[in-house]
């Protein structure tokens, strides 16, 4: 560490020689600032990372900033040296005067970039991974937060090195077998414990990163990380639509479509990928890019914007309903014990959590609104003691530059005006990362400013669905927070003081990092080109959805239903108790009915020698009563047959209609009068059939005796006839 050259020029460690101005971004362990480098009157930027929030010792630190000062690649931005103060890791870096691509989404193109500049940034980016990966490097953390715009249109990927410094432990290998990243991000051989995984990760996560591009957010970022993890590893892949995403040209979606492939052998390197027809006619980024940034306010007015407006909506967040905070709040707490990355568990977790159709619309920046989606997961450590990044909290920015944007900016530079309130000065001021000449960025609001400023976002906000933030851990102490703080003075304006709360907020950004474990859990869903889009899942009949639903969801409406079998499809027998048991009856009456003459009776008759004068008298009588048994039996039947469709009719309204209990009332009452004025005909009908039955039972008892009868006859008449011929 210490002094470094770069590009002819060098950069003392001393921190004397740095004056700190304008904080320009912040992320999960640093807050990065627009600095001077005062012997050479340089425009730098110094990043200020918490040392206490590392992971790594001192010695890893190091060695991974020398590797990022090795790093020599104009689409990589490099450190230009490092060096410690107090417990801070300060890093300093070229200026990138246009900040992040996540950040000028968020304030001026919350629905994404057009093809064109999607193209130039990622072509960009791409070159970076393609030098990266040649050099044995693996990214671990590509999206759009970390791509970094200059105002001449230059593209740099950020945050490597320094960040595989804080996460990893130095050793490479193991580092390879860790969760690192940011779920949304995250390949799924990445989340697959102990498979490994090698530079093809940091491939999805640039698919993943175009569609960020492309739509303002990144794919599932309403979700928490729980469900992002299943979703990612269970799901199709997420990709462009063919349909919905007409505005882009299909060599884009095929491009996005080849990184998104779950088995990472057949995605493309990133040399093949650049060779990709769609970066074939990519403008360069001074064409295509820089009219991005043409008409906006510098760099660290829009952070304070987005601070501003974070520090609005975070109030909001303060008055979630009980519910909503209990959810989220035990949502956290599973979420920090669930780093074991246990399956079955995350599946139980998944299940608690709500659906789309109940989770407010969010994107990826919008992590103060939702439970804890899209938000980097640091490592076990910080999550435990809720280490949460600002960056990550802020809602969906719904004003332009044009319209509201102008509004929070306004009132940021009233907000410079005002008094600080005293703070744990003391403590903070030996960290203080500007203590070397951080020249004052005079900072002010009155209340009635801010709550102005929340009032306006509350409007904005009404229309939309609660924000689920763990109202607990918005309480944390400072000590507990454990963050990197801006210096603070005697004169801490009350925004100041807001933001300073958001960064207090549970967001969770930071890469992933969860213990490796060499378990067998293998949910690796089938591989599937991505040809539907499944982006953030609006909509409610994505079979991939669908398919969450039905693996998870077990709701008390699904209960219900489950009571409302049709009674058609249910053993009449069977259905004791239910008020359609009564026609049951019909069938126990079927059943228990007593059995009319078979054939054998009839061979009886063939065998009888009478007479037919005698005889088709009798017949004919039968055959009449047979007659009348048949209409009877036949009515019945279509009696029954009627019984049958209503009682099928009214299994299915009841069905239909069942989210109405109103209406099921009504319709059960309505039939259950059918059904009572039903039984009441059947009784009739049964105790007519008792009669005709008892009838039909007396005929054949005359019957039988005139057989009788007539055998007696008839063998009397033999007998005379006999005695005659003797
Ligand atoms: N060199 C730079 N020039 C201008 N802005 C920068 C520079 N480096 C970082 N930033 C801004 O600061 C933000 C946070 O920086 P960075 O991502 O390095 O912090 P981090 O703590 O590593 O964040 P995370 O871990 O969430 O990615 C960036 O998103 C970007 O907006």
């Amino acid at each position: 560490m210490g002094r470094m050259g770069a590009n002819q020029r060098t950069f003392s460690a001393n921190p004397n020689d740095y004056k700190l101005l304008e904080e320009v971004g912040y992320g999960a362990s640093a807050v990065v600032y627009r600095a001077i480098y005062l012997p050479s009157n340089e425009v730098v930027a110094v990043k200020c990372l918490d040392l206490d929030r590392c992971n790594s010792n001192l010695d890893d630190i190091r060695r991974e900033a020398q590797t990022m000062s090795l790093i020599d690649h104009p689409n990589v931005i490099k450190a230009f040296c490092s060096f410690v103060v107090a417990r801070n890791l300060w890093v300093v870096m070229p200026f990138m005067a246009e900040g992040s691509c996540l950040h000028l989404m968020k304030i001026a193109y919350p629905d994404g970039f057009e093809e064109a500049a999607i193209g130039s940034i990622l072509k960009e980016t791409l070159k970076a991974l393609e030098y990266l990966h040649r050099q044995g490097h693996i990214h671990r953390d590509v999206k759009a937060g970390n791509i970094l715009l200059d105002s001449n249109g230059v593209v740099k990927l950020a945050d490597f090195g320094v960040s595989a410094c804080i996460f990893d432990t130095g050793d490479r290998q193991r580092s390879r077998n860790t969760f690192v990243g940011t779920p949304c991000w995250m390949a799924p051989e990445v989340l697959q414990p102990g498979s490994g995984y090698n530079s093809k990760a940091d491939i999805w996560s640039f698919g993943i990163t175009a569609l960020e591009l492309a739509h303002g957010h990144a794919p599932f970022s309403k979700y928490p990380p729980m469900k992002v993890l299943l979703m990612t590893i269970q799901n199709a892949p997420p990709g462009l639509d063919y349909d919905r995403d007409k505005k882009f040209s299909k060599s884009f979606k095929e491009m996005v479509a080849m990184c998104l492939v779950k088995d990472q052998t057949k995605r493309p390197t990133a040399e093949k990928l650049l060779k990709h027809s769609f970066f074939k006619h990519v403008k360069p980024p001074e064409l295509s890019v820089k009219k991005l940034f043409a008409d906006l306010p510098p760099l660290w007015n829009r952070v304070k914007a987005i601070q501003l407006k974070d520090a609005a909506q975070l109030a909001l967040k303060r008055m979630p309903s009980a519910e909503q905070e209990a959810l989220s709040q035990s949502e956290y707490q599973r979420g920090v014990s669930a780093w074991n990355f246990d399956i079955e568990d995350l599946k139980a977790q998944a299940s608690l959590v709500r659906d789309d159709d109940d989770m407010p619309e969010t994107r990826e920046d919008d992590e103060s609104s939702k439970p804890f989606g899209g938000h980097k997961i640091v490592n076990k450590s910080w999550i435990g003691s809720k280490e949460m990044n600002s960056d990550s909290i802020v809602q969906k920015v719904e004003y332009t530059s044009q319209t509201g944007g102008n509004e929070l900016l306004q009132s940021d530079s009233l907000v410079r005006k005002g008094k600080l309130p005293e703070n744990g000065l003391q403590d903070q001021e030996k960290d203080d990362p500007r203590k070397n000449g951080l020249s004052e960025v005079s900072a002010s609001t009155t209340e009635k400013e801010i709550m102005q400023v929340r009032a306006k976002t509350m409007k904005v906000r009404q229309t939309q669905s609660g924000p689920l933030v763990p109202g607990a851990v918005l309480n944390l102490s400072s000590s507990e927070r454990g963050h990197p703080e801006r210096i603070e003075n005697e004169s801490q304006p009350a925004n100041e003081k807001a933001i300073r709360e958001i960064r207090k907020v549970p967001s969770l950004s930071g890469p992933l990092l969860l213990p490796n474990r060499a378990s067998a859990n293998s949910l690796s869903a089938p591989i599937k080109p991505s040809g539907g889009f499944r982006d953030c899942l609006d909509d409610k009949s994505k079979a991939n959805l669908v398919q969450i639903r039905g693996r998870f969801s077990v709701t008390s409406e699904n209960l219900d239903l489950a009571k409302d079998i049709p009674l058609s499809t249910v053993p009449r027998r069977s259905s004791q108790g239910s008020p359609l048991r009564k026609s049951a009856s019909v069938g126990d009456w079927i059943c228990e009915s007593k059995p009319m003459p078979t054939n054998q009776s009839t061979n009886e008759f063939r065998n009888i020698n009478i007479p037919a004068s005698v005889l088709v008298p009798h017949l004919q009588n039968l055959f009449q009563q047979n007659s009348v048994q048949q209409d009877l039996i036949l009515n019945l039947l279509n009696s029954l047959q009627v019984v049958e469709g209503i009682d099928a009719a009214q299994n299915g309204k009841l069905l239909v209609s069942s989210p109405n209990a109103e209406n099921n009332g009504t319709v059960e009452v309505a039939g259950f009068e059918r059904e009572r004025l039903l039984l009441v005909k059947i009784s009739e009908l049964q105790a007519r059939m008792s009669n005709v039955i008892e009838e039909l039972n007396t005929e054949r008892l005359k019957y039988a005796q005139l057989q009788q009868h007539l055998k007696s006859v008839s063998g009397q008449e033999n007998g005379d006839a006999m005695e005659l011929d003797a």
